[in-house]
């Protein structure tokens, strides 16, 4: 009685107990955070232990990657702890276990919530379900799968080559430019059957709306993740739409939904027609046609993801393929004695399963996917309950967000040599480099690595193989700076090229 009338009389005395209370609750938690939580023995920067803060800062900064390999070898470890619960992990042997084939660790629902395309193949999180639809999508994707869609890419590279040819009379072109719109034009008629004609946007360059706008929202998911607990939980409350109206970059991202909106709706339509079979007038499958049954908004998602996940990641390969072939004049003729080795006949261009036979092409696709590495940063991860994970010795809770990066496997100076930041396809040709293969992680591994994988080696190996055949290329830029987006984010000019069309009879 005497307690509760001293607060309605004294209220100051409310608000400083409360601060009060509150402080030593921080001073408490900071205190256990720093000393006695599970990852209390793992090494890293004193502001990381306490606070999401310090990851927040430099994830979205440039080249998060970068920072962390200084930030590993400061602490000289190979588990950073990033955050008071999570672990940034270079041990190359963990990949195994993180990213496993039987039982991988789960993805963070909470980082994958972000790209706002809920239950789609990339961001679902529950294994069952995932399994389910990855056996839905799992056949259009196979070796034997991708030759359907060959066809696709042999259309919209010629268009491209045609456009190039235009264009080179009037000085070198970025091609980085040039091949994010074929292969956004590739993807968008496979995953919607309806092209996108992103080359076709301008008739003078390869710029086009569609990619400066792509530039500026692809940070948008990973600002969601690392801009507070308030922003994570609101990107995923506030629809698209919503935030389309009062942030210019969101709006990018909301027409392509809008534009994967209309054409699950005419695809619906047909396929109503057509009694509900997989019927249209496409001479390839399309996304959709292993979709059917499911509510339209997540063929919508599908399709969405489809693109963002199959457009830029293959661009960058070529992109980097090109620019290392073209600074090396050795490396170059091999690849264009390959070139037309390969592909004799310009209006015959052999199935991908027939070029990457020719062990140098493949090599430098290897090379560039190794060293361009298109998804570099951390893929996150939650330790699950059953059998203990250990790195350093130290045991890894269960309930703790842990991540690998391609980008420390594919840089790892004791796996590559010490030449691991040289371009050197012959790594690939040399005795043993089949057993490499466990560290090169472009793709992930395991059930969650990436289902594209077969179409984007045969994007990459037909258009670089057409492309050093149909001319003879001069790079006239310089290495560009690049952000790490997920993806790989360069600044232009990233690679400007000079076209001269060969002679072909010659
Ligand atoms: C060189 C090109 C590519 C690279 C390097 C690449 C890389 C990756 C990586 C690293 C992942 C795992 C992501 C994670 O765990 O968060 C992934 C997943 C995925 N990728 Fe790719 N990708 C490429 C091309 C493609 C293409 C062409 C498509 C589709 C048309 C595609 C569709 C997907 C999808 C749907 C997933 C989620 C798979 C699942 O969780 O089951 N990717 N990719």
């Amino acid at each position: 009685m005497i307690f509760a009338a001293s607060f309605q009389t004294d209220p100051w005395t409310l608000v400083i107990t409360t601060i009060a209370a509150y402080t030593v609750y921080c001073v408490v938690e900071v205190i256990h955070r720093v000393y006695f939580h599970p990852l209390a023995r793992f090494s890293g920067p004193w502001k990381a232990k306490i606070s999401e803060g310090w990851f927040s800062d430099i994830a979205p900064s440039g080249f998060a990657e970068r920072t962390l390999a200084v930030q590993h070898d400061r602490y000289k470890t190979t588990a950073l702890r990033v955050a008071p619960n999570q672990l940034h992990i270079t041990d190359p042997d963990a990949y195994k276990v993180i990213y496993n084939q039987t039982a991988p660790f789960p993805k963070d629902a909470d980082y994958y919530a972000t790209y706002n395309t809920p239950h789609s193949l990339f961001t679902e999180c529950d294994p069952v379900l995932h399994r389910e639809l990855r056996k839905r999508l799992s056949p259009m994707f196979s070796r034997v799968g991708v030759t359907k869609l060959e066809p696709i890419i042999h259309e919209k590279l010629r268009l491209m080559t045609e456009k190039i040819t235009r264009l080179s009379k009037n000085g070198p072109i970025e091609m980085n430019y040039a091949l994010r719109g074929l292969t956004v034009d590739i993807i968008s008629e496979f995953a919607f059957g309806e092209s996108r004609n992103v080359m076709q946007s301008s008739e003078t360059s390869f710029a086009a709306r569609f990619l400066s706008a792509f530039d500026e929202s692809i940070d948008l998911p990973i600002k969601n993740y690392y801009g507070g607990f308030l922003r994570r939980r609101l990107s995923r409350i506030i629809p698209l739409s919503v935030i389309a109206k009062i942030d210019p970059t969101a709006a990018v991202l909301h027409e392509i939904f809008v534009f994967a909106e209309s054409c699950a709706r005419a695809y619906s339509a047909q396929a109503a027609v057509a009694d509900g079979a997989t019927k249209h007038s496409k001479p390839h499958p399309i996304v959709f046609d292993a979709l059917q049954g499911l509510p339209e908004w997540r063929t919508r998602y599908e399709s969405m993801d489809m693109i963002v996940a199959g457009s830029d990641t293959t661009a960058w390969t070529l992109t980097t393929v090109l620019f290392h072939v073209l600074r090396r004049e050795g490396v170059k003729s091999r690849v264009e004695e390959a070139a037309k080795r390969a592909l004799p006949d310009l209006n015959h261009i052999p199935s991908y399963v027939e070029l990457e036979k020719d062990e140098y092409l493949f090599a430098c696709v290897k090379e560039a996917l190794r060293l361009g590495t298109p998804v570099p940063g951390v893929l996150p991860r939650i330790v699950p309950s059953g059998t203990p994970f250990q790195v350093e010795g130290k045991i890894v809770p269960p309930g703790t967000i842990v991540g690998m990066s391609a980008y420390t496997m594919h840089l790892s100076t004791s796996v590559w040599g010490p030449d691991a930041s040289v371009f050197n396809p012959d790594r690939w040709l040399q005795p043993g480099a089949k057993d490499m293969d466990q560290y090169f992680v472009p793709f992930s591994k395991g059930t969650r690595s990436c289902i594209g994988m077969n179409l984007a080696y045969a994007e990459v190996i037909i258009v670089m193989t057409y492309l050093f055949r149909m001319f003879d290329m001069k790079l006239v830029s310089k290495e560009p700076r690049v952000r790490e987006m997920f993806i790989q984010m360069p600044d232009l000019p990233c690679c400007l090229v000079e076209f001269t069309p060969r002679d072909i009879d010659a």
